[in-house]
């Protein structure tokens, strides 16, 4: 079809070149999954000839019976001064069992020189005899052309020269690779199409992100011609990474018109992004187009109160066509609008005429400006909520905490916290030792509500973070701290603030039992509302 594009996913083989990036086969099997229900068209699993985890991958691939998928090795082409029967790596693709081979080869005369150190002939006869010794085996041959652009800029005859060589020993596809990542959209594309007229073959597009225009030359390419896309999820890759599947998909799709994957498929974007940054153990960017958490986050009271009326006000494409969801930060940026938003997501009469909505936004301003964050602290900001609209049981009050910090030479720390609350009119003394004064704050805690709540036993501290802020007065450095609790079923987080880094911890520790204690929301499993969310006639 003239307007589909094949994607070819690089993840397992180009990904894992990024730095921090390393996949178990177990990783690689799972991801390799979860590409092929994403609908891509090629799975590149790494190289055979370059580590016993990558022949392990192709053997064991085999098993997994992709639905939709060609698994293809990748390998380069043969050695200078030998015969490409004789070459490891050619040999070592073959025996991987793939039946879709991707090599690649030098196109910049620079690079034969300096890089591989020969002739510009050899380098010919190299790329020839490797792509004809693969399709003499029966395989696809996916020739990436190296530096192409590059190449192409320095002596376009030599590079042309390299690809007719792929072309005229029966490569499948053709693609050219901006490997430095230094190229810009207009060169891409008026060299793309170029190399249209000239071969015969199919023609891809393999960029890196060097100067952030791996999509850019991507859609680039495609719009003068190419019609393959090689890149990675999460755009993960050698230095500054890979063109990013994850925009070059929707854009493709939802921008530009063609055809790639399935619009159900498209729908698991986000899954697959963020499932793969779990595995892959990196940190997913908040405000990654298309799939990231903050990509239809709005924060502005402006803004929410338009898309309230119509989500095309602030939002480009329907969050749900790539599988992501619209939400509503507040903060000291909110307006009434942002609050009701909220309110409502909690279940919580609240609408613009309740007297109460001015009073409470003025609170979280206030509360912001002081340094606290309500962005990041949900069920510090439910408390906040229902506390104004509904009023809160008192489920614990503070009478007093002492912490104890004792090292001896020689010995290990110990760490003492002596809690004494009052629970239902009952004052509670309690003791514990911890292994920080947190942890030893939250054990005294949970051992004085125990006696009247024993589910409190289920609720764990899970995440614990510190920022200290207005630096430059250091007189005046406070510290914010957040904390992330969970329980059997589901996860909240609270902030403190406070000059005192041990009652910011206890402002966010007391928090967090609290909202344990109140029978909580669930926030992020209730059904939210359609029409009143915005998200209905994008
Ligand atoms: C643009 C890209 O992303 S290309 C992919 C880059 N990825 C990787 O390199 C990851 C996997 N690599 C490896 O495991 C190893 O580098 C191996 C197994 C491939 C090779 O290891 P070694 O034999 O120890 O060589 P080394 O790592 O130094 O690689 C350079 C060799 O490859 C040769 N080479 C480089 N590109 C090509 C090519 N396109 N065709 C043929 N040979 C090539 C070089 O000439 C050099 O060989 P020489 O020393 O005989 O001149
Ligand atoms: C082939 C490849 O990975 C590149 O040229 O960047």
């Amino acid at each position: 079809m003239a307007n589909s594009v094949k994607i070819f996913d690089t993840t397992l083989r180009d990904g894992t070149q990024g730095e921090g990036v390393s996949l178990s086969v177990e990783d690689k099997l799972k991801i390799a999954q979860k590409l092929d229900a994403l609908g891509v068209h090629y799975i590149e699993g790494g190289w055979p000839g370059s580590n016993g985890k990558d022949i392990e991958f192709f053997h064991r691939v085999k098993e997994l019976k992709l639905a939709h998928a060609k698994v293809t090795a990748f390998g380069s082409t043969r050695r200078k001064d030998t015969k490409a029967e004789d070459d490891p790596n050619l040999n070592k693709i073959l025996e991987s069992g793939v039946k879709v081979a991707t090599i690649f080869g030098k196109s910049w005369d620079f690079h034969v020189h300096k890089a591989i150190q020969t002739t510009l002939e050899e380098n010919l006869a190299m790329i020839y005899d490797s792509v004809r010794f693969l399709k003499n085996s029966g395989l696809e041959v996916i020739y990436d052309a190296e530096h192409f652009f590059d190449g192409y800029k320095n002596n376009p005859d030599y590079a042309l020269q390299t690809i007719r060589q792929a072309e005229a020993a029966g490569a499948d596809w053709i693609v050219l690779c901006d490997t430095n990542g230094g190229s810009l959209p207009g060169e891409i594309g008026d060299i793309v199409a170029e190399v249209v007229r000239e071969v015969s073959r199919p023609i891809g597009i393999h960029a890196h992100n060097d100067c952030e225009l791996g999509v850019a030359n991507s859609l680039a390419a495609v719009a003068a011609g190419a019609r393959q896309v090689q890149g990675t999820i999460n755009g993960y890759g050698e230095r500054c990474g890979n063109a990013n599947l994850c925009s070059v998909i929707p854009n493709l799709q939802l921008k530009m018109g063609f055809s790639c994957i399935a619009d159900e498929q498209l729908a698991a974007l986000t899954p697959v992004a963020r499932y793969v940054s779990e595995i892959a153990n990196m940190h997913m960017p908040v405000g990654q187009p298309f799939v990231g958490n903050a990509a239809f986050a709005h924060k502005g009271g402006i803004h929410v109160s338009a898309i309230l009326r119509h989500p095309k006000t602030y939002e480009h494409i329907a969050p749900e066509l790539v599988g992501n969801k619209q939400r509503v930060l507040v903060s000291e940026l909110a307006g009434q609008s942002n609050l009701i938003v909220k309110a409502e997501e909690l279940k919580l009469d609240f609408d613009k005429n309740n007297p109460k909505v001015k009073s409470v936004i003025e609170r979280v301003k206030e509360l912001e400006h002081q340094g606290y964050q309500f962005e990041g602290a949900d069920a510090s900001l439910e408390l906040l909520l229902r506390e104004a609209l509904e009023g809160l049981e008192e489920v614990f009050t503070l009478e007093s905490f002492k912490i104890i910090v004792e090292k001896s030479a020689g010995r290990a720390v110990v760490t003492e916290a002596i809690v004494k609350v009052k629970v239902h009119g009952e004052t509670m003394f309690t003791a514990a030792e911890g292994n920080g004064p947190v942890n030893a704050l939250d054990v005294a805690l949970r051992k004085a509500l125990m006696p009247y709540y024993p589910d409190i036993q289920q609720v764990h501290l899970t995440d614990y973070k510190v920022r200290v802020f207005d630096e430059k007065d250091t007189t005046a450095a406070k510290v914010r701290v957040l904390i992330e609790t969970a329980d059997l079923e589901t996860s909240w987080n609270t902030v403190g603030v406070s000059e005192n880094i041990i009652e910011a911890s206890w402002n966010a520790l007391a928090d967090s039992i609290r909202y344990a204690l109140i029978g909580r929301t669930r926030v992020e499993h209730k059904e939210q509302q359609p029409e009143r969310l915005g998200l209905v006639n994008h």
